[in-house]
């Protein structure tokens, strides 16, 4: 297993009071597993990966991650003034010649190739989603959290974003958790969970509507 959240218990202050966010949750992904957390807006999803990150501590329960963690974010969240290249070697740090045939080979390997000196602004928003999963994939991460990589797509776009995300996390065997409210490319993932008031129901799949 690449990612473990084992019974985690994660509350906020409101007031007087604690809002409880997530409520012993676990969830294990292994290697070359793509799961896809859904839920209602509130239900915790955003904690789950802040979580998984390591961005937030839990106050009680276990988050284990073997080796690093890429994120993918809403959107995108690219550096206006930087070519795609340069987004990927920023994470890179130095930008020698080794990280820029690895930055260069994760652009091809997203469908970026002709793309590599384009700023954000000269980019569609499915292109800067994939420059931010080429982003994601340069620290060589074992865990990719991924943050509703479709919401600002359209339907044709946003399969294509889930398509390459599934690619990835087959090619690069990460262990990948994805939050999205878009139930229509739930197909192309192995799992689904379902967070419901800071709680985890394993529902596969098959325990959504049917089309
Ligand atoms: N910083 C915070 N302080 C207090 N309460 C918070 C904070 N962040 C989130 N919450 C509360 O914790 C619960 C879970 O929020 P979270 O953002 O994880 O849900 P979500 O499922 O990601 O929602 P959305 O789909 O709207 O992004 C909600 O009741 C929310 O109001």
């Amino acid at each position: 297993m690449s990612l473990h959240l084992d019974e985690v218990l994660l509350t906020y202050p409101d007031g007087d009071r604690r809002v409880t966010a997530l409520d012993r949750v676990s969830l294990h992904v292994a290697p070359g597993e793509f799961v896809a957390v859904t839920g209602p807006s509130g239900s915790g999803k955003s904690s789950l990966l802040a979580v998984a990150g390591k961005l937030i501590a839990p106050e009680a329960g276990s988050v284990r991650v073997t080796g690093t963690v890429g994120f993918v974010f809403q959107q995108a969240n690219l550096l206006p003034a930087l070519t795609a290249l340069d987004q990927l070697l920023l994470v890179g740090h130095i930008g020698g010649r080794q990280d820029r045939a690895r930055a260069q080979r994760l652009l091809a390997e997203v469908g970026l190739t002709e793309q590599v000196n384009r700023r954000p602004h000269q980019l569609s928003g499915g292109q800067r989603q994939r420059v931010g999963v080429a982003r994601a994939l340069m620290g060589e991460p074992s865990v990719l959290l991924v943050d509703e990589p479709t919401s600002a797509l359209d339907h044709e776009r946003g399969r294509a974003v889930v398509e390459l995300l599934r690619r990835v996390t087959d090619t690069h065997q990460v262990a990948t958790l994805v939050v999205t409210h878009d139930l229509a490319h739930l197909d192309l993932v192995d799992r689904t969970v379902t967070m419901l008031d800071g709680r985890l129901s394993a529902a596969g799949s098959a325990a959504l509507p049917r089309h």
